[in-house]
């Protein structure tokens, strides 16, 4: 039964009410440092994308690490199960950039959601494209049916300026042997691709083909059945970092956050949602958008448990 999302939407806006102002915005990417804590915006895209949304959902933002779900599919869609030899499926009960683990595991690191695997994933999606955030912003221009999505150049130089973490990720990669390509040309790929801005209407589109089993907007085949199982499995378990126990827990749905302080959750088989909120709560997730995401999984009964 499809539900009056006027008055869901109302009821989800009334629950997120008194965690509006709590959190904080992420600061150590100084451009991201300047946005409006107080907003908040929910989108649901059925399987025909379909569209309806409250608050500020129109609002671009920037998607930051939701990146990863998109680039993950595109090197799946091509390199099937050979990347899970580079990459593993775990989760990493440790925070998004996190060094100790990743050369305690020699280079491989949990899962593709961290940065280190995110950043795999990128050095893989360069060598297949020759081109990966122009192949990511096509594939989301597509998927979401706006041909104006666009990286945000002040972010992405933010970022670069300041990413002294992820170079260091990057280097220790390297070390190891586990990239193809040279550092800088990885880092600046994934910088710029984490800097595209959409709002919570694209997002919830684009990632509709996890709702739909693989299959893109055009319904032509991006990932079969079981690779897009695949991507909603460890979106269950390293989407939302160390914390994705505690968010399987409240909202119990596969799903993808960003420290912009968007989060897309996919409920297979019936519609994709995004919400964001820009302040964040200590593991790097959207304090508003978990309590929006609970709170409407709560009301429709819609999660995969
Ligand atoms: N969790 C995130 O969204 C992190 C993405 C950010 N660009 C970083 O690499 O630090």
């Amino acid at each position: 039964m499809v539900p009056d999302y006027e008055v869901l939407f109302e009821q989800v806006t009334r629950a997120v009410g008194p965690v509006l102002g709590g959190g904080q915005v992420a600061d150590y990417i100084p451009a991201l440092a300047r946005v409006d804590p107080a907003r908040f915006g929910f989108a649901v895209a059925d399987l025909a994308t379909c569209t309806c949304g409250t608050g500020d959902w129109k609002v671009p933002f920037s998607i930051q690490s939701i990146s990863k779900i998109f680039t993950l599919a595109l090197v799946l869609a091509v390199d099937g199960d050979a990347l899970w030899n580079r990459v593993g499926k775990e989760p990493s009960g440790a925070p998004f950039n996190s060094f100790a683990q990743l050369e305690r595991e020699r280079g491989i690191p949990r899962n593709p959601f961290v940065n280190a695997g995110a950043l795999i994933v990128t050095d893989r999606l360069l060598t297949l494209t020759g081109d990966a955030r122009t192949a990511l912003r096509e594939f989301l221009r597509a998927e979401s049916g706006n041909p104006d999505v666009d990286f945000d150049a002040r972010v992405a130089e933010s970022e670069q300026r300041h990413g002294h973490r992820n170079s260091a990720l990057a280097h220790l990669l390297a070390d190891l042997g586990r990239l193809d390509n040279p550092v800088e040309a990885v880092l600046e790929h994934y910088f710029w691709q984490c800097s595209l801005t959409m709002n919570c209407r694209d997002l919830a589109r684009a990632a509709g083909f996890l709702a739909r089993h693989g299959l893109r907007a055009d319904h032509s085949r991006l990932l079969t059945r079981s690779e897009a199982k695949r991507v909603n499995a460890v979106m269950l378990i390293g989407g939302t970092y160390d914390a994705a126990g505690e968010f399987a827990h409240r909202v119990g749905l596969p799903a993808k956050s960003g420290v912009g302080g968007g989060i897309v959750a996919i409920i297979p088989g019936r519609c994709t949602l995004c919400a964001w909120g820009p302040a964040l709560d200590g593991h790097g997730n959207s304090l508003a958008a978990v309590t929006a995401l609970d709170a409407f999984t709560t009301l429709t009964g819609w999660s995969i448990f």
